[in-house]
């Protein structure tokens, strides 16, 4: 759905375009930097080693600890930007802690009872932007795993079945935090960034496995890349994505784009459709990659490179 409704509006697109010789290149560039070793080695440690997180050992037994921490970080995984230095690690590795000084941390109770002095416990030294907003985000989380899933998002896994679509569809149905939707010149458009990273993420942290095992998806190829505002950074940095001259100037002067509004839904839409193409670029010299695996490459690059290339779009919005 991400994907058909995305490439509506980059054929429609007045701010944004693709260059397919840039996104060429970039599938080269990633191929002869060893992208899909990178890719494996992250595959492995996916990351959660930069959150200093060591929760590998519920994961490994399929315990239900792992999921909960996923569903309260990717419920919160959105606009770090306004806070100066605020990262996402920061969010995780705080949480991580909280779940290691006690595994009832991220308990449905607790969830559905949060206040911003919990919040501000999971990132000690920074300010969360929109804490009113996050607030009722993971209470809304709360709520629904105690209502529904016997206070477990192990549960609500289950009940898709080792469907990644099916867990989107459950997400979006009972979350409306996830429900990450616009409509672009009458036409409605679907996005889901965090509720496809809460399945990816998962996905990763459970060891990457078949859907004979609990934790695990047959339909991983389903998912898009998750248009967040770094990786837009990044494609446009490598000239996949070209700016408007407006828009360009706008992005760099650090102006905000409004939520909702045609150049940033554009540029979502653009980053969907041109991972999309990237990863064909590179199943095309061999390396057969998911949009997700792609994704999470082209997050790590844009992590390392995100101060020294032009700034990425400025939005606020609660959806990434
Ligand atoms: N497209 C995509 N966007 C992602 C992620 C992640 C974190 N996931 C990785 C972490 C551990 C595992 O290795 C996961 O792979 C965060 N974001 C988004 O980036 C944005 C910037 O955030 P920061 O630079 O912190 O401020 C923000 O919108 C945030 O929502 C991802 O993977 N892909």
């Amino acid at each position: 759905m991400a994907t058909s409704t995305s490439a509506h509006i980059v054929a429609a697109a007045r701010h944004v375009t693709i260059d397919d010789d840039a996104v060429r290149a970039l599938a080269q560039e990633l191929m002869a930097a060893g992208g899909v070793t990178a890719l494996q080695q992250q595959q492995s440690g996916m990351g959660w080693s930069n959150c200093g997180w060591h929760y590998s050992a519920d994961a490994a037994a399929s315990g239900p600890l792992t999921c909960q921490f996923v569903f309260v970080l990717d419920a919160l995984n959105f606009c770090f930007w306004p806070t100066p230095g605020l990262e996402y690690e920061h969010l995780a590795s705080g949480l991580a802690r909280a779940l290691e000084a006690d595994p009832r941390a991220l308990s449905a109770a607790v969830l559905s009872a949060a206040t911003p002095a919990l919040l501000a416990s999971w990132a000690p030294g920074f300010a969360l932007p929109q804490m009113a907003e996050r607030v009722s985000k993971v209470r809304e989380l709360g709520a629904v795993l105690g209502a529904h899933f016997g206070g477990l998002a192990s549960n609500m896994v289950q009940a898709a079945g080792g469907s990644a679509v099916n867990l989107i569809r459950l997400i979006t149905a009972l979350l409306p935090g996830f429900r990450d939707e616009a409509v672009y010149r009458g036409s409605q458009v679907f996005l889901y960034k965090r509720a496809q990273i809460v399945v990816a993420d998962l996905w990763a942290a459970y060891g990457c496995r078949g859907a004979d095992q609990l934790f695990g998806f047959r339909d991983m190829a389903e998912l898009t890349m998750f248009a967040d505002y770094r990786v837009p950074q990044v494609l446009a940095h490598a000239g996949a994505l070209v700016y408007a001259p407006a828009l360009r100037q706008r992005i760099e002067s650090l102006q905000e784009l409004p939520a909702g509004g045609e150049e940033e839904v554009e540029i979502r839409a653009a980053t969907v459709q041109a991972v999309e193409r990237v990863a064909e670029a590179m199943k095309a010299l061999g390396a057969p990659l998911l949009s997700v695996e792609l994704d999470w490459l082209l997050w790590h690059r844009g992590e390392a490179s995100k101060d020294t290339i032009a700034p990425h779009h400025r939005t606020l919005s609660i959806f990434y």
